[in-house]
């Protein structure tokens, strides 16, 4: 038997199907304007690897509750953390920040890992960490009124889960990369646009939804096994040479190109009909 997550329990994230093959994530704490805290990268990393293990799942739209999409790190949090503790010896102190660290990188990087392309539809302020978050997902729409902002040069840090190690190779241009790092400059949803931070741009939220599911929906209807090979190839290659992509492509495709989804693909295509796909296996099997 197969394994159906269940989502019900988070409190920072609302996830609910919304289409066939298709999952709603939103980040739900509208009232601290979605501030990343705790119970926040927890849920982030505990999500995403539930939505990997979830054969049902084909494509997931991202969006923020409330009235922007995230003001990044919870500023709380960042205190409690990195507050020092004289009482400390500096070496158990130097550890708990780097566990810190590690978990809220994994948590982003569950995002790139799950398999599953993730669209980020995005309204509002995305600061700081917020942005880091989307520069793990595949896909961005933003609306007009969108503003982005790397604020961490802001409050004393450089910040090592995703931004600067992502960014540069998302927006390709290294000289706007670092203005914007090490200004903390904020840009408009128009300028993200022009640089390829975000493919599409919304005048408002409700257009940018309907675009995001339809764009899902249709992801949702290809191949899960041709979806799941262009990401990984597309991850691949973004951290590798064209030499070493091309071999690693080559010999993922020599067991995948052997399932049906090429053969009921071309069929439908020559039939005019909508080709149906079986799940791809989660990892873990219930225990039912
Ligand atoms: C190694 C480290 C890894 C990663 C590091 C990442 C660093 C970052 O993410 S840097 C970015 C940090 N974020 C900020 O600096 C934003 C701070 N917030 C604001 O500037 C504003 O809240 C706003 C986002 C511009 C929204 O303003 P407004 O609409 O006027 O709402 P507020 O009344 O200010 O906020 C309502 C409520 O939310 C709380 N809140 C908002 N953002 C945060 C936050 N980042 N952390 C904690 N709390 C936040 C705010 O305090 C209010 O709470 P009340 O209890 O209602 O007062």
């Amino acid at each position: 038997m197969s394994f159906a997550p269940s989502f019900e329990h988070l409190q920072r994230l609302r996830v609910l199907p919304v289409a066939p093959h298709v999952l709603h994530v939103e980040l739900h704490r509208p009232e601290k304007m979605n501030a990343l805290d705790l119970v926040f990268w927890e849920e982030i990393k505990l999500c995403f690897e539930m939505i990997k293990q979830d054969v049902d799942t084909r494509a997931v739209l991202l969006s923020g509750a409330g009235h922007l999409f995230c003001s990044g790190l919870d500023l709380k949090t960042a205190l409690s953390i990195f507050s020092s503790d004289a009482a400390q010896d500096v070496a158990r102190r130097a550890l708990k920040i780097r566990n810190f660290g590690k978990m809220w990188q994994d948590a982003f990087t569950s995002i790139e890992m799950c398999g599953k392309p993730v669209i980020a539809c995005l309204h509002g302020a995305v600061l700081g960490a917020g942005l880091e978050l989307v520069a793990a997902c595949d896909i961005r729409f933003c609306t007009s009124d969108a503003s982005f902002k790397l604020a961490e040069v802001d409050i004393g840090l450089a910040s090592d889960v995703g931004g600067l190690q992502r960014l540069p190779k998302i927006i390709g241009n290294q000289s706007l990369v670092r203005e914007l790092a090490l200004s903390g400059r904020q840009m408009l949803g128009s300028e993200a646009f022009q640089h390829g931070l975000v493919s599409r741009i919304f005048d408002t939220k409700e257009a940018m939804m309907s675009e995001g599911l339809a764009l899902c929906q249709s992801i949702a209807s290809k191949s899960p096994i041709a979806t799941l090979g262009i990401k990984e190839f597309l991850n691949y290659t973004r951290d590798n040479s064209v030499k070493d992509s091309l071999e690693y492509a080559i010999t993922w495709n020599m067991s995948m190109l052997q399932g049906s989804d090429l053969a009921i693909a071309t069929a439908s295509m020559v039939q005019k009909s909508l080709p149906e796909y079986e799940n791809l296996p989660g990892a873990k099997q219930s225990k039912l």
